[in-house]
């Protein structure tokens, strides 16, 4: 998979030459590209950003940097297999990214990110975007960041941890949080008995039972609590009226 980077901070990029996202890359699975929108200006301060036309706080940035730089990429991607990437766009108002999204973008041969600072983009850049490539923009969630890089960081790892060869053991990626719609169950590990201080904390027995069928059925019950203590929303509705509904979920 092939992902191009457009930001004024390329160096907020930098942590994806680490840990399991630089071996991809390293291991070829992963060809990332970051490019620096101000390479794009044409002025001697190279400006990327002006006042909003109709007042308001804060700056927008200009579409003609946009314009060029979104052009740069097209061009130096196009022997992807895809003639254009699909463009993301992080923002408060976009689509959430969850994990079936993350699938999604996890089947495409070629992905570029463009990172908004300030109060945002000039809406004609997403305009002009829209005639050329597909256009999303994707929500972490509901509050506002600085700008798109910290997004960016974390809709590359969701996505580029789903790719073959990435995880070590793709059977780690099964029964994880949102995999199929309910929470993880609790992790533990030696020791069996933690003398924590003058505390001593145990590990659910079951656990150490070897009794498989118990062990799966007593973390798929934890993952059911879990997910109806913590995101009831998750949940079909019929089963939060059915086996759940009389569970002492704190
Ligand atoms: O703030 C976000 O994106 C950065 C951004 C983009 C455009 C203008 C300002 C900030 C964000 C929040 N949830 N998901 C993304």
């Amino acid at each position: 998979m092939r992902l191009d980077v457009v930001t004024i901070f390329p160096d907020y990029l930098a942590p994806l030459d680490l840990s399991l996202i630089g071996k991809a890359r390293r291991d070829g699975i992963l060809d990332v590209h970051v490019h620096d929108l101000r390479t794009f200006t044409d002025d001697r301060h190279r400006t990327v950003d002006d006042s909003p036309l109709g007042g308001g706080a804060g700056m927008v940035m200009k579409p003609e940097p946009w314009a060029r730089a979104l052009e740069h990429v097209v061009d130096a991607g196009a022997s992807q297999g895809a003639p254009v990437p699909h463009l993301i766009v992080p923002g408060p108002g976009g689509v959430p990214l969850t994990q079936a999204l993350a699938h999604e973008l996890a089947q495409e041969p070629w992905l570029a990110f463009a990172c908004g600072r300030y109060e945002g983009i000039d809406e004609r850049v997403y305009e002009h975007a829209g005639e050329r490539m597909p256009v999303t923009i994707v929500s972490l969630g509901d509050y506002v960041l600085n700008g798109g890089e910290v997004a960016v960081l974390a809709i590359v790892e969701a996505v580029g941890r789903l790719l073959p060869g990435v995880v070590g053991n793709a059977e780690s990626l099964v029964e994880e949080s949102h995999e199929d719609g309910l929470l993880e169950y609790p992790v533990y590990t030696r020791p069996a008995v933690w003398a924590d201080g003058d505390v001593v904390r145990e590990v659910p027995p079951v656990l150490l039972s070897g009794n498989h069928g118990a062990i799966a059925a007593w973390r798929h019950e934890q993952r059911l609590e879990r997910t109806a203590a913590r995101r009831p929303d998750l949940l079909p509705t019929s089963a939060t009226t059915g086996a759940l509904a009389d569970l002492d979920v704190r």
